[in-house]
């Protein structure tokens, strides 16, 4: 391979290039904005509800009331999507989580007041039964606890169209599911729901950095000791994430997602390379605790951090970055409060 080097020292000396902030900018290579920013909010049932999550510094739990005025912020930095989670009550987790398909449930109503009040914002929603179950799994269950994939599909279609119907303009299937992209794009299309875009949930990890997460919803504790990796992916793997992104294209997915983010950054390269496609990549709740923990405790640079970290996932060939410091970055990129 002949060097991508053009001269020799003392010819080349690419410090000049560095010297000065003019010539660095004039050769930056990539460019962070706010519409690549997806903000995932996690919502739950009330009134005047704002609830810290202890695991995830500066991260609330908002009723739909409250929420308003997060999606107001969004507007106001230009923020393009928001992605919303359910913290569902306890009561109504089942087995097979069939509360995610209620019309009248905490998201649809969710997305409709947020569509009523901000259509310019694009409304993302999960869709995936975990929040929903009682086990904390994302599907449902056989005898001995094997997570169906057949059946389970047959529900998330149902919770993707509801979630459509109320006017979702994403719907995200997070849940690993063999078959669900094509399931749901069928589904949608029957409905004449065409202009319901998929993010494909493509590439999802069997990773322990989802804890703060589930902490979050309160899939925790249902959750216990028992582990996704019958349908998530092994960190081990890189060929098995183009197969799967492959398939989800093929399927019908409008976009594709690589997840976790920051140690996956290979994976999110391999994506964008091969396949050309709109590609996102999550920067999930673990990554968010450590980066905040770290600066807590005065050990990093927050917002140095949090801005090198974003752009990583740019100059990896991410398109866009579901981030919980949207705000925060948007603040930083804008210079609006
Ligand atoms: N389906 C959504 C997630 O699992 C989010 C994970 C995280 O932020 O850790
Ligand atoms: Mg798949």
């Amino acid at each position: 391979m002949t060097s991508i080097i053009t001269a020799d020292f003392p010819a080349s000396r690419p410090r000049r290039n560095r010297r000065d902030d003019f010539s660095r900018r004039l050769v930056q290579e990539n460019v962070l904005t706010v519409n690549d920013l997806i903000y995932p909010v996690f919502v739950k049932e009330g009134t005047g509800v704002i609830e810290a999550v202890p695991s995830m510094p500066d991260v609330n739990r908002y009723s739909p009331d409250t929420l308003m005025a997060v999606a107001e912020t969004c507007v106001s930095l230009g923020i393009p999507v928001m992605a919303l989670f359910p913290s569902i009550d306890p009561s109504l987790k089942t087995p097979d989580g069939i509360a995610a398909t209620h019309e009248d449930g905490l998201i649809p109503r969710t997305i409709a007041m947020l569509k009523k009040a901000f259509p310019e914002l694009g409304i993302l929603c999960d869709v995936a039964l975990d929040p929903y179950t009682s086990h904390g799994q994302d599907g449902l269950l056989d005898e001995n606890g094997y997570v169906l994939n057949d059946e389970t599909t047959e529900i998330l279609l149902q919770q993707a169209l509801t979630q459509a119907r109320a006017g979702a303009d994403y719907v995200a299937p997070s849940d690993m599911m063999d078959g669900r992209i094509g399931a749901i794009r069928q589904a949608l299309e029957q409905e004449k729901l065409i202009y319901t875009r998929i993010m494909a949930y493509s590439a999802k990890y069997a990773s322990a950095f989802y804890g703060p997460f589930r902490d979050a919803v309160g899939s925790a504790t249902n959750l216990g000791k028992s582990n996704k990796m019958t349908y998530q992916m092994d960190p081990a793997n890189r060929n098995e994430a183009l197969r799967e992104i492959a398939a989800d294209i093929r399927e019908g997915a409008d976009m594709v997602m690589v997840k976790p983010g920051m140690p996956y950054l290979d994976i999110v390269r391999d994506v964008k390379d091969m396949f050309r496609v709109p590609t996102y990549a999550y920067q999930v709740s673990g990554e968010y605790a450590m980066i905040k923990a770290a600066a807590q405790n005065g050990w990093l640079d927050h917002d140095k951090v949090m801005m090198e970290s974003l752009m990583c996932f740019k100059r990896a060939g991410a398109d866009g970055i579901l981030t919980y410091f949207s705000i925060e970055a948007a603040r930083i990129l804008t210079g609006r409060q």
